[in-house]
């Protein structure tokens, strides 16, 4: 759509005091990152046939299937060439990079991600070398998924029904769903596109069951795609997003695979049945914990994208004067506003940031576990538990927030926000529900509680535990500084609580596991423990609001910084040029409602009842 830029957002522009182009090449850790993720974009952006001409929402659902599966088949090809660098384009800012920009591609999510974001990601972290250079070739017929949940266990996965029992006699492992419950439901891909599947099932060796272990199926033809036998599979129906996504469920009727189809590279069945241990036993679920880290960056960005359409549209928006005699102003300059919308902006930053110190901090756990060492892997547990858990969280509210902030225009699906937020939401649950994850979290602080009550040599990172039975806290200090050492109190009050209530139930007879139940609350939830008065926090308010008038005329600027293109933003609220009016017409102008002057149903039901007395 040609035209002027809209006046405002042109102002706005001008306005701003800082230089744009700087804070992206922060945002995308060096200038040279920026450069290649446009290059990227560019390339990827411009395949004409990744665009369509009606417009998603009007698709039907197997339609919207059919059609995100042309354009995924046409973005794994890129992403192939990428990655073997017949595109010469090699790096990327964050492991999300080529991934962000598929939002507007499909308007809702690839089909293909799980098969590229976690099938090929297990295989090579958690399968032999031997496998791996089997099943990880660029020219591998398998396209696969991540197959974990069932009908009935999705968080508590030690209660999995699904077996894999060893049968020495054939050297096969026999895949089996006992009942209705053990059937596998939610995978992403597995209701029409994958023929292979890495599938979680409890191994059983000679009557002994083993645990979890995650197994290689192949569950379609690779030529005709139709089922094996021994496998019922198909699609879920529909969700409140994901829609492109064809989510399953599988069975398997004693489906025979071979032992080598385990994957091995941490554990293994060896030919006559010995069962080799691996080195901790949560090894596993290293892609769990992988996802998770990689969600908050994805989430990050999520919010960075609401903050980008709900500041734009803000600044070209005007309604009511603040003063009666005044022109109308824009909704920006309403401070309520703002505050609705820069912690938006804030919160995307702090995201980005935490996501890319955990993304670091996994590749160097992850580099320690294959020497052997294991010490760090709880902590890293504990931290991506609950950075999933409140980045998710976090996420979902804020950019309802900004879909809120956009009034009713903000309710269409032309703003893209209804949008972003049913795939944020959905974060909440999937790779660990919220609670149950917090409740991991809990686990791990208040082991360390306990060794801090017992008096108890603690690790450095708990020192503040120790500080706060001491009561060594210093006073409420206004400072970034004092902040943190205000947090610290918090955890360290609210473990406290948690760990008291946890022994009064414990002195009163309860058992350990229905002890923590009862604390369960109290334990996911935090509140004031800090040294903080009630002068700090009308100081802080204050100094809140003083923020929020500063960051006002860079407003606009902030959101330009994040550099999200019109064709990944999919916003009439949102876009670079502002014209919102003119954008939100051209998209009712598509509604198939709009198709005929009259439409026959005016014939068949209306007419009839509204012309009864007159015909
Ligand atoms: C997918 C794309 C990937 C990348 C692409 C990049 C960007 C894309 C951006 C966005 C992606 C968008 C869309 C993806 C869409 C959907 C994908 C969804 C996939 C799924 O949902 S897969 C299924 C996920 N399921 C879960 O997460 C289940 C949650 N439950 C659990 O994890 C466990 O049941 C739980 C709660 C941890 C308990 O386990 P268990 O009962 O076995 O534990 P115990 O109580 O016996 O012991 C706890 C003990 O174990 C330690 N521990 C637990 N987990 C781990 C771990 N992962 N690592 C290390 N240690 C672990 C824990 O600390 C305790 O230790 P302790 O005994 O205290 O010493
Ligand atoms: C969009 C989407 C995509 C998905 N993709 C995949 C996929 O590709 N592969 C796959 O295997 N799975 C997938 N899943 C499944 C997902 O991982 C599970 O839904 C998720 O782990 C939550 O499990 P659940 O549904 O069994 O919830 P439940 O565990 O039944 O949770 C229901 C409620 O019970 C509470 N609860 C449960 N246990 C406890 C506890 N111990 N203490 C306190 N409260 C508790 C929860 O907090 C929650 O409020 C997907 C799900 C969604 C929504």
């Amino acid at each position: 759509m040609g035209g002027r830029v809209n006046e405002d957002l042109i102002k706005e522009r001008r306005k701003c005091t800082f230089d744009i182009k700087e804070l992206t090449h922060i945002i995308d850790c060096g200038e040279e990152n920026t450069i290649k993720r446009k290059q990227i974009d560019n390339y990827i952006l411009n395949i004409k046939e990744l665009w369509d001409d009606v417009p998603e929402e009007y698709l039907s659902h197997k339609e919207r299937y059919e059609n995100a599966i042309k354009k995924a088949f046409i973005v794994l090809k890129v992403l192939r060439q990428l990655h073997t660098g017949n595109i010469q384009i090699t790096d990327h800012r964050t492991p999300t990079n080529v991934y962000s920009i598929q939002d507007g591609i499909f308007r809702n999510v690839n089909p293909l991600l799980i098969h590229i974001g976690l099938f090929w990601s297990t295989i090579a972290a958690q399968a032999s070398t031997e496998q791996q250079a089997e099943w990880l070739q660029p020219d591998s017929s398998m396209i696969g998924t991540y197959v974990q949940t069932e009908l009935g266990h999705g968080s508590f996965i030690r209660g999995i029904e699904t077996t894999a029992t060893y049968d020495s006699t054939t050297d096969e492992f026999i895949l089996h769903t006992p009942r209705l419950s053990a059937y596998k439901w939610w995978p992403g891909g597995l209701g029409n596109t994958a023929n292979a599947c890495l599938v979680m099932a409890q191994l059983y060796i000679n009557g002994t069951c083993h645990g979890l272990h995650i197994f290689l199926a192949q569950i379609r033809d690779f030529d005709t795609h139709k089922p094996l036998p021994g496998i019922k599979v198909g699609e879920i129906g529909p969700k409140m997003g994901f829609n492109t996504a064809d989510n399953g469920f599988l069975g398997f009727d004693n489906h025979r695979i071979p032992r080598t189809n385990m994957l091995m590279k941490n554990v293994q069945v060896l030919r006559d049945g010995t069962y080799v241990k691996p080195k901790h036993d949560k090894l596993t679920y290293g892609s769990m914990l992988l996802t998770r880290v990689t969600l908050i960056s994805d989430l990050a960005y999520q919010l960075s994208k609401a903050a980008t359409i709900a500041v734009r549209y803000s600044a070209v928006r005007r309604q009511s004067p603040i003063k009666s005699n005044e022109p109308e102003r824009q909704i920006l300059d309403f401070v309520s506003q703002q505050h609705k919308l820069f912690i938006t902006i804030a919160s995307s930053h702090v995201y980005r940031v935490v996501g890319l110190w955990m993304w670091n901090s996994h590749k160097r756990v992850t580099a320690d576990i294959h020497e052997g060492n294991m010490g760090q892997l709880p902590e890293l547990h504990a931290l991506a538990c609950c950075l999933k858990a409140i980045s998710s969280r976090d996420a979902s509210a804020l950019v309802e927030q900004c879909r809120l902030a956009c009034g009713g225009h903000g309710y269409m699906m032309a703003s893209n926000l209804p949008q972003i937020y049913a795939y944020t939401t959905a974060a909440v649950t999937y790779e660990g529900e919220y609670t149950v994850l917090l409740l991991q979290t809990a686990r791990y602080l208040v082991k360390f509680w306990r060794l801090a009550a017992e008096h108890k040599p603690l690790p450095q990172n708990f020192a503040y535990f120790e500080d706060y039975i001491k009561k060594n806290f210093e006073q409420w200090r206004n400072s970034p500084e004092g902040i943190i050492e205000g947090f610290k109190a918090i955890v360290a009050g609210k473990t406290k609580a948690a760990y008291d209530t946890l022994q009064c139930n414990l002195r009163n007879g309860r058992e350990f596991e229905e002890a923590w139940n009862m604390a369960s609350v109290q334990l996911t939830n935090a509140s004031e423990y800090s040294t903080i008065s009630r002068n700090d926090i009308e100081a802080l308010q204050s100094r809140y609001e003083e923020l929020l008038a500063l960051i006002r005329p860079n407003a606009v600027g902030l959101v330009d910084a994040f550099d999200i293109r019109d064709e990944v933003l999919c916003s009439t609220l949102g876009a670079y040029d502002g014209r919102v009016y003119e954008r939100m017409m051209e998209e009712a102008s598509k509604s198939p409602l709009n198709e005929d002057v009259v439409n026959e149903s005016f014939h068949k039901y209306i007419r009839p009842v509204t012309m009864k007395n007159k015909l």
